[in-house]
């Protein structure tokens, strides 16, 4: 092995194990976010209130657009990825009401 593939294969274990590291905040950041949806929808069931709320992610994807153009991430990703996200957490609510 050369100098330069070692160098190379030091940067790329390095680059893994944030990315493991990172991977495993994303997971309890999600479980803790359904945590809290799996909150509300209890209290949407319980109060005859719809499953989802357009206004509220209208507002949310906005603000999630702004964030990620500040933080350097695909505005249009981030839109999916949230969409993804909250349509996972309508199906949840729309479980509860049944
Ligand atoms: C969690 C809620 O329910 C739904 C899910 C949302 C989400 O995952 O962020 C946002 C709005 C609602 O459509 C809510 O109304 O706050």
């Amino acid at each position: 092995m050369t100098d330069t593939t070692a160098r190379a294969a030091d940067l790329l274990k390095g680059h893994r194990e944030s990315i493991d590291r990172l991977d495993a905040i994303l997971v309890f950041t999600l479980a803790e976010r359904f945590k809290h949806t799996q909150g509300v929808g209890v209290l949407k069931a319980t109060h005859d209130l719809p499953p989802s709320d357009p206004a509220r992610e209208e507002k949310q994807i906005a603000r999630l657009r702004d964030l990620a153009n500040e933080a350097d991430l695909d505005p249009e990703f981030a839109e999916k990825f949230l969409n993804f996200i909250i349509q996972e957490v309508i199906k949840h609510h729309e479980r509860h009401q049944s």
